[in-house]
C-alpha cells in the first residue's frame, strides 16, 4: 500500500507501507499509481515526496512474488510515469533503496539520503538485473565504470559514496522526510528536463569496446558460471550504445531470460535460505524464538593456531573483549603480531580505528575465570580438547559457556569431561575463521537450548551466517564432504588424473576441485585423521594399506603420497607440484601419472577413460546421498541448512542453489537412479545406496524441495 496526505499545503507526500522492507508488491506498486494520479490531479499539490514507512524507503520489487503469477500494475511504465510528471518529486531515502527501490528513486527528480542509508542495485545476487530501468539510467547518472561496479557485484554504497558518484543530490543526518519536504517545496514550479535521467546522453569513455571487453573478461573469471553478471554487462552496454527506448528493450530481453532461469530460482532459493537458517529448532522442540541467549560480553579463545587467531579477530571486530590464551610462548608472541595485523588490515579495508586494545594475550588459564564464554580451538586432538575442557572446567566462574571449534569430534563425549554437559556446544568456524561467513553451531545429547541460542546469536554478531546441526562425526559439512572425497580417490584408481576430477567440479562452479582444495589446506591433515581411525595402517602381513576396510571399499592414494612427504602446497608438493614450499599455482605432476600408474599395477586395476558427466555424478551425488541421511537421522533440520553449509562453507557455486537444491532441479528420481547404477557397478562402496529418505521422497513422486519437511517428519516418527 502507499499513503498519500498533503503537508504544509503543496507538497504530496506519499509514503510506502509494506513492512518490513517496503517492498514493491502489487498492492505497494497501486498504491503508488493511485497516488502520483491523485498528487497530478489536486492542483493543490506543486510537488511530492515519496518516503517509506518506518524509516526504511524501499528493499525493491517483492521477491517471493516472482514465483507466482504477477498481478498489479507493472514497475517500468509507473517508474517511467513518475520521471514524466509535470511537479517535481523527491526522493527521501531513509534505511535502504535497492533494487527496484533505487530504481524508483532514480525515476524522481531529486534524491535526498539519510547519512546511514545504504544504496544499491543487488539484482545480480539474485540471478537477475535492475530491469526496471535502472541498467539505463544508472549508467547516464554516474558513467559507465561505477555503473558496472555496481550493477555487476550489486553491491552496497553508504550514503556518503552515494553522493560522491552523484546518486543523490544531498545527504543529511537530520530528519529525511522534513528536508526533502522542504526542498520539494522550494523546487516547485522549476523546469524538470534537465533532472530527467532517461534523457541524459550517456557519459562518453574513451574507447567504449576495450572497456567492455575488460568488464566482460573480469566478469566471466568470478562468476564461476554465472549468467546474471554477464547479462547485467550487456545490458549496462546498451545503455552505452543505444538510444533510450532501444536500450530499455535491450533490458527486458536479457531480464525475460534471466527471470526464468533455474540459476535466478536458485540464487532466490539462497537467498531465503539464508534467512530460514536463523529460525532454528531442536528435536526437544526448543526453538529461536522460544529461547533466551545467555548475556555474553567476556570471551576467551584457547589455542592461537590458524583458527584461534581468527576467531580472535571475528570476535574482537564484533565488539567482544576476548582473553587470548596460548601455553607455547613462542607461538603466543607469533599469534599476537599475526592477530595485530589482520586487525590492522581489516580496520583499514573498512575504514574504522583498529580494535586491538580490547584483547588481553596469555600463556596461562587464569584470566579466563571470568569471561562469559569461551572458544577452544586447540590441535584437533581429542585427548587434548579433553584437558583443556577439564582445565576449564575448573577455572571459569559458574554458568560459562564452552565452545569447541572442533570440525567433528564428538561434542557429547567431551560435554561428559565436564560437570556442566548443558552449557557445551560446538562453534565450527571455517578458516580463514574472521573472513569465511559459515558458522556450524552443533548441539550434543544434552546442550541446553540457551547454550544453542547464546552460540546462534554471537555468531550473527560477528556476521556469519549460522547453522544449527546436531551431533555426529564431521557433523554437517565435513559428514557429507567425506562421500564426495572417497569418490575423487576412488576416480583416481580407476583411471582418472586430479587434474581431470578437480577440471569437471571447477567448470560445474567450485573454485577449487578436491585435489587443489586438499593441496592448499594440507593433505596430511586427513591422513592424521585416518590414522587415528585407523585406517592409513599397513596390514602386518602384506606390509600394504588393506583396499577393503571394515567391509567397504578404501583408496589408500592419499594415504601413500603422505607417505612421500608431499603434503600439498606447503611443501610443494602434492597432487600437483608447486614451483616452492607455499607456492600457488598448481602444475601437474608426471610423477602424480607415473605414481598412479603403478599403484594401479600393483593392484590388478585397470584404468578407463573417465568423463567428466561420471565425475560429477559419483562426486556430487554421493554427497548428497549423505545429506539426505542426515536430514533423515535429524542432523540437519532442513535442505536448507545444508545448501547453506555448502554454499558458505564449502564454496559450492550459489546459483546453483546447495547439494539439496541441486538434487530437486536434476530430479530425485535421476539420482536415485545414477546412485543406483553405481551403486550396482561399486557393491562395495556403502555410501553410493541411495537412503531410505530418498528412496521415500521418489516413491512418492518427488514432492518439491519445500515440500521434504513434512516427509522427514513422517519418517523420523516410523524411526
Ligand atoms: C517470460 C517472463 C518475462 C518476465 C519478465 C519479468 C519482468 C519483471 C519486471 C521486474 C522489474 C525488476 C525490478 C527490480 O529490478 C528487481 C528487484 O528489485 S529484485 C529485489 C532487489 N532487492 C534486494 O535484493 C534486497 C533484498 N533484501 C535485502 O538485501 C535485505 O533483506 C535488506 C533489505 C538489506 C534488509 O536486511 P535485514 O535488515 O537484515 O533484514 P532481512 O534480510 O532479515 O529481511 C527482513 C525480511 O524481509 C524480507 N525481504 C527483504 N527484502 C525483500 C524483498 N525485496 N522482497 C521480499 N521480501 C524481502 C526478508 O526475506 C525477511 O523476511 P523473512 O525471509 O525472514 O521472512
Amino acid at each position: 500500500m502507499a499513503q498519500f496526505s498533503r503537508v504544509s499545503g503543496s507538497v504530496g507526500l506519499i509514503t510506502l507501507q509494506n513492512p518490513p522492507v517496503n517492498a514493491l508488491s502489487a498492492a505497494v506498486r497501486q498504491g503508488i499509481v493511485d497516488t502520483v494520479n491523485k498528487a497530478l490531479q489536486e492542483p493543490e499539490v506543486k510537488s511530492v515526496v515519496i518516503c517509506g514507512q518506518n524509516k526504511v524507503f524501499c528493499g525493491g520489487a517483492d521477491i517471493k512474488s516472482f514465483r507466482g503469477v504477477m498481478t498489479g500494475p507493472p514497475l517500468i511504465p509507473m517508474i517511467h510515469a513518475i520521471e514524466a510528471s509535470t511537479k517535481p518529486v523527491v526522493a527521501a531515502i531513509e534505511g535502504i533503496a535497492l533494487g527496484g527501490g533505487l530504481e524508483l528513486a532514480l525515476a524522481c527528480h531529486y534524491r535526498i539520503s539519510h547519512t546511514k542509508a545504504r544504496l544499491g542495485l543487488p539484482e545480480v545476487t539474485l540471478g537477475l538485473l535492475p530491469a526496471a530501468a535502472g541498467s539505463q539510467r544508472l549508467p547516464r547518472l554516474i558513467g559507465i565504470t561505477a555503473a558496472l561496479d555496481l550493477i555487476t557485484t550489486g553491491r552496497h554504497v553508504t550514503a556518503a559514496e552515494a553522493l560522491q558518484l552523484g546518486i543523490v543530490d544531498h545527504v543529511t543526518d537530520q530528519n529525511t522526510v522534513d528536508v526533502a519536504l522542504k526542498f520539494a517545496s522550494s523546487v516547485a514550479g522549476k523546469p524538470l528536463d534537465a533532472r530527467r535521467i532517461s534523457l541524459y546522453p550517456c557519459p562518453p569513455s574513451d574507447d567504449t569496446d576495450a572497456l567492455f571487453e575488460e568488464a566482460m573478461q573480469r566478469v566471466r573469471r568470478s562468476a564461476r558460471g554465472a549468467i546474471a553478471p554477464v547479462a547485467c554487462v550487456q545490458a549496462v552496454r546498451a545503455a552505452a550504445t543505444l538510444p533510450y527506448a532501444q536500450g530499455l528493450e535491450r533490458e527486458k530481453e536479457l531480464m525475460a531470460t534471466l527471470f526464468t532461469s533455474g540459476q535466478a530460482r536458485a540464487l532466490q532459493y539462497s537467498f531465503f535460505a539464508q534467512r530460514a537458517v536463523g529460525r532454528w529448532s531442536m528435536p526437544s522442540g526448543a526453538q529461536w524464538d522460544t529461547v533466551e541467549p545467555l548475556p555474553v560480553q567476556k570471551t576467551a579463545v584457547i589455542g592461537l593456531g590458524t583458527m584461534g587467531r581468527g576467531i580472535v579477530v571475528a570476535l574482537t571486530q564484533a565488539g567482544f573483549s576476548v582473553v587470548a590464551v596460548e601455553t607455547h610462548e613462542k607461538q603466543l608472541t607469533q599469534a599476537k603480531q599475526a592477530i595485530e595485523e589482520m586487525l590492522i588490515r581489516g580496520a583499514k579495508r573498512r575504514g574504522v580505528t583498529p580494535e586491538h586494545d580490547t584483547i588481553t594475550y596469555s600463556h596461562s588459564m587464569e584470566p579466563v575465570a571470568n569471561v562469559d564464554l569461551v572458544i577452544e580451538a586447540v590441535f584437533e586432538d581429542m585427548v587434548l580438547k579433553e584437558k583443556v575442557f577439564q582445565q576449564l572446567s575448573a577455572v571459569c566462574k559458574p554458568g560459562t559457556l564452552l565452545c569447541t571449534n572442533t570440525s567433528g569430534l564428538d561434542i557429547d563425549h567431551l560435554a561428559s569431561k565436564t560437570p556442566n554437559p548443558e552449557l557445551v556446544v560446538g562453534m565450527h568456524f571455517f578458516a580463514p575463521a574472521h573472513v569465511m561467513k559459515l558458522l556450524e553451531v552443533v548441539y550434543g545429547r544434552q546442550s541446553s537450548p540457551r547454550a544453542v541460542a547464546t552460540a546462534m546469536q554471537l555468531g550473527k554478531k560477528m556476521g556469519k551466517v549460522s547453522v544449527a546441526v546436531g551431533n555426529c562425526l564431521g557433523f554437517v559439512g565435513n559428514r557429507m564432504l567425506k562421500p564426495y572425497m572417497n569418490q575423487a580417490f576412488f576416480l583416481l584408481e580407476e583411471g582418472a588424473s586430479p587434474e581431470l576430477v578437480d577440471q569437471a567440479l571447477e567448470e560445474f562452479g567450485f573454485i577449487m576441485g578436491p585435489f587443489r582444495m586438499s593441496d592448499l589446506s594440507g593433505i596430511d591433515v586427513g591422513w592424521r585423521i585416518r590414522k587415528e581411525e585407523g585406517l592409513a595402517v599397513p596390514d602386518q602381513r602384506t606390509g600394504q594399506i588393506p583396499r577393503m576396510q571394515k567391509g567397504c571399499r578404501y583408496s589408500p592414494v592419499g594415504d601413500l603420497i603422505c607417505e612421500q612427504g608431499r603434503f600439498g602446497q606447503k611443501t610443494g608438493q602434492g597432487w600437483y607440484r608447486y614451483d616452492k614450499p607455499g607456492g600457488r599455482v598448481a602444475r601437474p605432476d608426471p610423477w602424480m601419472q607415473t605414481f598412479l600408474n603403478q599403484y594401479r599395477a600393483t593392484h590388478g586395476l585397470v584404468p578407463r577413460r573417465i568423463d567428466p558427466k561420471e565425475v560429477l555424478e559419483r562426486c556430487l551425488y554421493a554427497l548428497i546421498n549423505e545429506g539426505f541421511q542426515t536430514l533423515e537421522e535429524g542432523i540437519a533440520a532442513a535442505p536448507e541448512d545444508i545448501d547453506v553449509i555448502y554454499v558458505f562453507g564449502y564454496s559450492w557455486p550459489q546459483h546453483r542453489g546447495g547439494p539439496m537444491f541441486y538434487a530437486d532441479m536434476v530430479g530425485l528420481e535421476k539420482i536415485m537412479d545414477r546412485l543406483e547404477h553405481y551403486h550396482q557397478a561399486h557393491p562395495d562402496v556403502p555410501s553410493l545406496q541411495p537412503c531410505n529418505l530418498l528412496r521415500k521422497l521418489v516413491a512418492i513422486g518427488s514432492p518439491p524441495i519445500h515440500k521434504w519437511s513434512q516427509v522427514m517428519k513422517t519418517l523420523r516418527s516410523q524411526l
